[in-house]
């Protein structure tokens, strides 16, 4: 790719790099042909789309040479590896080659189902097995391996069931009496406990319905565009809209952890594609949802006859894939990426993504006979005209280079000239502003150290790692993008599966303006660092209340203390004095300021706040001077509180390292703490980095059993976010699960209050769904009940 920009002549870089929406049907159509001429553009595009050359079709030779490796860890007793390398295996391997249906696939399914049974795994071993038998049910080691993990799972009469198909289809002597020794054992026990068989395929979350509560409305302000407003009011916690994707991509890191269709994480029997190798899947039901159901197994014939009818229906329901055909979407989003050929694989994400989008329009055209124009049907903002030269640049190479990916599955109906290149270049640039991270909680880092141990009371494990999001695809919602951003939103968007859901977090009245955050938010980051953010990720300048008003959090985040010991005062650094000059600049510069008296200028629930630590603010034309406290002017050296600083972040570091590694030395607490307590003296103590201090020191305190410590600390941070971000925002949720876990452990009767508290937040913001995306917090209900 890099080459393919070098060749580019440097006027028509210069154009592209100044082209406006207007420009792009004439500087994409001269790109156009200037790549036709070049043989490295050809030689690009034949490694993309050559089925040859494709590194993503199935290949029955890497499939083997990948399961005798499999074997090899299966021997040694390395069970997991093998199970990772028969997975590896199975996205290789084709289930039939040149028409002739091979057995590979359902060898390593059973295989893995072995190596899955050693490990413990046995609801995910039956599954293997079945998948086995969806292709090949006369596959007598199939049924065998289903019989044993069933009779571990105590459903003794699947069990019998399955060694009984086993043993008709078994040929050799030993064989049968191995199944017939199996068939004793279990004989009795069928009796005695019958369980219903295991669901085989489907859906793993059980999700509480909740019903929309409101009515919404898109409208257009000046400053920002459309946007979303509620007609009635609505109260804290309702769910105010719910969205499945229009389109969405898992991310490249996450393409080998979780599953390609739902965003979960996969399992250790994950499903993959059957006719290329890049996905993996947590079921048959994601595999067909993504990539249609012609991609299902077609089961071969039973060649045993005469079975009693209530053995004849076991079987057919244990060999056929059971989906249910309204969880089936119409739409298949992965069928034009799915030849084996090498584009969808080394793209990146965003432009697949556009692929995908590109996709359904033509088929949604196509049903309604219209010919493909992205005009009309796709009708979110973009942010063209203020990319960067290089943005610009990418987007007109992205927009030919998928267009031709495309032609192998689109031909005619989608040409390729100046236009659709154009409002391909505009979607790419519309995907960048009003796409969505689909994110997922790694709350699991807390559990670890519960689970690691099963043997200690949830008491013993307390644990202060912090709650992880991570980013695990990426979608577009055409409804969820008319939401517009604010730095203190009011309403919170969270994924389930690949379903977008909007909730909100505080009592909204009528006619008010729902906006969430597009992760930037005051407590988080100060002024300039938010503004700079939504700048170059979003090319907007943020006109949301937390950059128009004063606020307390913006005031104290990154301030110095007053140098007079008795006085609470802030002192600001240039760079945020500036910012919030601006803030004071734009209410007196405002034709109607002579009108606004200081209460509008400052966000009102912060007013009392912001007189304790910044009295002077409220002063006519008064302006924020970097240096000077900001109650009583006292000077500060700035540069020597800089220097102190940088020392004792050094400190920090080291004690970070150290919690990172598990090996805090002995003693390591106590002189941090004489190189740290400085930082106390220096910064405002509502300063972020203070809170963060404490955070470090509690998790170092845990991890050296110092508890009553850890507990001290914890708390601290959590008065320093309650200032920054307000004492409902989810920040101080995290940061009470903390809490309550200490608490357990140091069996304070107060962990049960401290949850109260976390379970309210969380409640707010994820309603219902919250034990479900948040699993921990279940995990320590159980526990403070249990210390009860
Ligand atoms: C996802 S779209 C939201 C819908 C958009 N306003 C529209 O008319 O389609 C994001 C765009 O809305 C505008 N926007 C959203 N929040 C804003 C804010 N706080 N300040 C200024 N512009 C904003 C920006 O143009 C941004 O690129």
């Amino acid at each position: 790719m890099e080459k393919l920009k070098a060749a580019v002549p440097e006027t028509l870089k210069r154009r592209i790099a100044e082209s406006s929406p207007d420009d792009l049907p004439s500087t994409s159509s001269d790109l156009l042909r200037f790549f036709h001429r070049l043989p490295l553009f050809h030689q690009v595009l034949g490694d993309l789309t050559g089925l040859e050359r494709g590194l993503c079709r199935k290949n029955e030779r890497d499939a083997l040479e990948t399961k005798l490796k499999g074997n090899d860890c299966f021997s040694r007793g390395d069970f997991s590896e093998a199970v990772k390398l028969y997975t590896k295996a199975l996205r290789f391997a084709p289930i039939a080659v040149d028409g002739v249906v091979k057995d590979v696939v359902p060898v390593l399914y059973v295989n893995r189902a072995f190596a899955l049974y050693k490990m413990g795994l046995l609801a995910e071993s039956v599954r293997d097995c079945s998948r086995a038998l969806s292709i090949f049910p006369g596959y007598a080691k199939a049924w065998f391996r289903r019989g044993k993990s069933n009779a571990s799972l105590g459903y003794h009469l699947d069990a019998r069931r399955d060694f009984t198909v086993s043993l008709k289809l078994e040929v050799s002597s030993n064989g049968k009496r191995l199944i017939e020794n199996e068939m004793k054992m279990v004989a009795n026990l069928y009796k005695q406990k019958n369980y219903p068989p295991q669901r085989y395929e489907g859906c793993r979350l059980e999700i509480c319905d909740e019903p929309l509560q409101v009515e919404l409305q898109c409208v257009s302000k000046i400053t920002k565009g459309r946007g979303m407003i509620t007609v009635a009011e609505i109260p804290e916690a309702s769910l105010i809209h719910k969205e499945d994707p229009y389109a969405a991509i898992v991310l490249k890191h996450f393409r080998e952890t979780h599953c390609h269709f739902c965003f979960n994480e996969l399992p250790m029997d994950p499903v993959a594609c059957s006719s290329c190798c890049i996905p993996l899947y947590c079921s048959h039901l994601c595999q067909v949802q993504a990539g249609g159901e012609h991609l299902l197994p077609t089961a071969r014939d039973l060649p045993i006859d005469n079975l009693p009818e209530d053995l004849n229906n076991y079987i057919s329901n244990v060999i056929s894939v059971q989906i249910s055909r309204p969880q089936v979407k119409k739409f298949i989003e992965h069928v034009h990426e799915c030849q084996g050929v090498h584009w969808p694989a080394v793209l990146p994400s965003d432009v697949v993504l556009a692929g995908r989008v590109l996709a359904k329009c033509i088929e949604q055209q196509r049903h309604s006979g219209l010919k493909f124009s992205l005009l009309g049907i796709w009708d979110l903002c973009h942010n063209y005209a203020q990319l960067p030269p290089d943005d610009k640049f990418e987007f007109h190479i992205y927009s030919i280079i998928l267009m031709n990916c495309l032609q192998d599955s689109y031909g005619a109906e989608l040409p390729i000239n100046e236009n659709t290149n154009s409002q391909l270049i505009l979607l790419l640039s519309q995907i960048r502003v009003n796409s969505m991270a689909i994110v997922r909680v790694a709350s699991f880092d807390l559990m670890g150290s519960f689970n690691q141990q099963p043997e200690l009371s949830l008491a013993a494990g307390a644990s202060t790692a912090a709650v992880k999001q991570i980013r695990v695809g990426q979608a577009v919602y055409a409804a969820g993008s008319l939401f517009n951003h604010s730095c203190q939103p009011n309403i919170h968007a969270y994924f389930i599966s690949r379903t977008l859901y909007v909730r909100a977090t505080e009592y909204i009245a009528s006619g008010c303006d729902l906006e969430l955050s597009y992760g930037a938010q005051v407590g988080q980051w100060n002024c300039k660092d938010r503004k700079q953010f939504l700048e170059d990720r979003y090319s907007f300048t943020c006109e949301c209340r937390g950059c128009s008003k004063l606020n307390l959090s913006d005031l104290v985040l990154d301030a110095y203390r007053c140098d007079k010991t008795d006085c609470l005062g802030v002192v600001l650094d240039i760079d945020v004095a500036k910012y919030e000059n601006q803030k004071l600049c734009f209410f007196n510069l405002d034709p109607k300021s002579h009108v606004l008296n200081t209460l509008d200028q400052v966000d009102k629930c912060d007013i009392d706040d912001i007189r304790m630590v910044a009295s002077k603010v409220y002063g006519n034309s008064c302006s924020v001077e970097p240096g000077y406290c900001l109650n009583c002017n006292t000077k500060r050296d700035l540069e020597a509180s800089r220097a102190a600083v940088r020392e004792a972040e050094i400190h920090l570091r080291g004690l970070q390292d150290a919690i990172s590694s598990n090996a805090i030395p002995n003693n390591s607490l106590l002189e941090t703490w004489r190189y740290v307590e400085p930082l106390t003296k220096i910064f405002h103590p509502f300063n972020k980095r203070v809170a963060e201090v404490e955070d470090t020191l509690a998790q170092a305190s845990c991890l050296v059993g110092e508890l009553q410590s850890a507990m001290d600390h914890c708390q601290k941070s959590i008065e320093i976010l309650e200032k920054l971000y307000g004492s409902n925002h989810i920040a101080v949720g995290n940061e009470l699960l903390k809490l309550v876990s200490i608490q357990l452990a140091l069996r304070d009767a107060t962990a049960a209050d401290s949850l109260n508290l976390a379970t309210a937040i969380f409640a707010r913001y994820y309603g219902s769904h919250a034990s479900l995306v948040f699993p921990l917090l279940q995990h320590l209900k159980e526990g403070v009940c249990q210390t009860q």
